[in-house]
């Protein structure tokens, strides 16, 4: 077993680990993004095309396998035009990401808290009707329209007379920021998903809709029901007093730095992490895990360097020689042969100088994984002189 492990791990380098670990990060971004944010219909055009092309790939169906290989770009730029809100968002999370973040929200305190869950308990008793939004680390100014700026530190009584149905301001949603009622009367986008709001009317389906396409917390206390909703990435929840606070505890917490000042790294999703690892293993070794050494031979120019002015070569000159160089089929992949050359140094060439090579000492951008097998000729004959002057030539010549 360890002779096992040992002998497939040894081809390994330093390169290869910091390839994977690259893919895996890539490959859980697009798997967060894919779980939070992307459409439905996204995740199954996704999932669908995946399966048909590892489908294709294994059983080796040749039609399907060509139509992805040709048909790749056309593909991709369908799905960047249909799904172009998708991939916003996508980006706007990564930006987020808590790798890349320091507390948004730090003048939160528990005061606030308490003041922000008695005051949607009052509200629910005596049945005012109310939308409070507190934003996650992604940006809301897309989705929101209208509202005034209030920039108001957060307090009981002035929280109350914003929503009191008497009060101008009290249609639409008020957002808490950063512990200050930042605006109030601001227009929210409705969710599509009426079954979800179980015959409420539009001040939940606002909630929703914001908490569908944010990372935002939104609570909404019901005029009819007397109920306090709690709504977050797409989802509904009847909360009482107690959860109220508790849960806007989790959500500044989770956007707050570590206490000394660090940014926090992100330890949940675990098992996201984990699949992102294996299937970035699962892909390294399925397309650049090969042992097999294979041959290929390239025709590859000489570049003559340095050449001092007055001198040249003497024709004919020897323009190109035959590689043979050997390796691992993705080493191959890191090879330009158009950028190859053997550079020879003309300024230490004098007058006829025979240049031997075994080892491919002049050899240019080739990859240190390929060992260079044979250089054909192994020997090349050039002769440098000094140029004949213009004058001198033309009197031959007439002559
Ligand atoms: N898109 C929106 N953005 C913000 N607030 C909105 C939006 N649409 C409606 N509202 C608020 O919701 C109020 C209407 O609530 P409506 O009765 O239709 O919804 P509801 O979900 O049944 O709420 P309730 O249970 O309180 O009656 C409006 O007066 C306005 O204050």
């Amino acid at each position: 077993m360890q002779a096992f492990f040992e002998k497939l791990t040894e081809p390994l380098r330093y390169a290869d680990v910091l390839d994977v670990a690259i893919v895996s990060v890539l490959l859980y971004v697009t798997f967060v993004w894919l779980r939070d944010r992307a459409s439905r219909s996204l995740r199954i055009v996704t999932v669908g095309l995946t399966a048909t092309f590892l489908t294709a790939r294994w059983l080796e169906l040749y039609l399907t396998t060509m139509l992805f290989h040709y048909g790749m770009l056309a593909i991709v730029i369908a799905l960047v035009i249909v799904f172009q809100n998708d991939i916003r968002y996508g980006f706007e999370r990564l930006t987020t990401f808590r790798w890349f973040h320091y507390s948004s929200n730090p003048e939160v305190n528990s005061l606030h808290i308490d003041m922000i869950s008695e005051a949607v308990t009052v509200m629910a008793r005596d049945r005012i009707g109310a939308l409070i939004v507190f934003p996650g680390r992604e940006p809301l100014d897309r989705h929101l329209r209208g509202g005034v700026t209030v920039d108001a530190e957060v307090s009981l009584p002035l929280l109350l007379s914003i929503f009191h149905p008497k009060s101008p301001g009290h249609d639409g949603a008020v957002v808490i920021a950063s512990g200050r009622i930042a605006t109030l009367g601001l227009h929210l986008p409705l969710s599509q998903r009426v079954d979800q709001i179980h015959g409420s009317g539009t001040r939940h389906a606002a909630a929703l809709g914001l908490s569908e396409c944010s990372d935002a917390l939104v609570l909404v206390v019901s005029e009819e029901r007397g109920t306090v909703t709690l709504c977050r990435n797409g989802e509904l929840q009847v909360v009482d007093q107690a959860s109220v606070a508790e849960q806007l505890h989790n959500h500044f917490l989770e956007q707050s730095s570590s206490a000394d000042g660090r940014p926090q790294i992100q330890v949940a999703n675990w098992l996201t992490k984990l699949v992102a690892v294996a299937v970035a293993i699962l892909l390294w070794f399925q397309l650049a895990y090969h042992t097999d050494t294979i041959q290929r031979t390239y025709i590859i120019p000489i570049e003559y360097r340095n050449l001092p002015a007055d001198l040249e070569i003497v024709e004919p000159k020897p323009t190109h020689v035959q590689v043979t160089l050997s390796g691992v089929q993705p080493a191959f992949g890191m090879l330009d042969p158009a950028a190859s050359t053997v550079s020879l140094d003309a300024n230490q060439i004098s007058g006829q100088q025979t240049l031997r090579w075994t080892t491919g000492d002049h050899l240019k951008n080739v990859p240190s994984e390929l060992a260079v097998e044979s250089v054909e000729p192994q020997s090349i004959v050039v002769s440098v002189r000094k140029k004949r002057l213009q004058s001198v030539d033309s009197n031959r010549d007439q002559k």
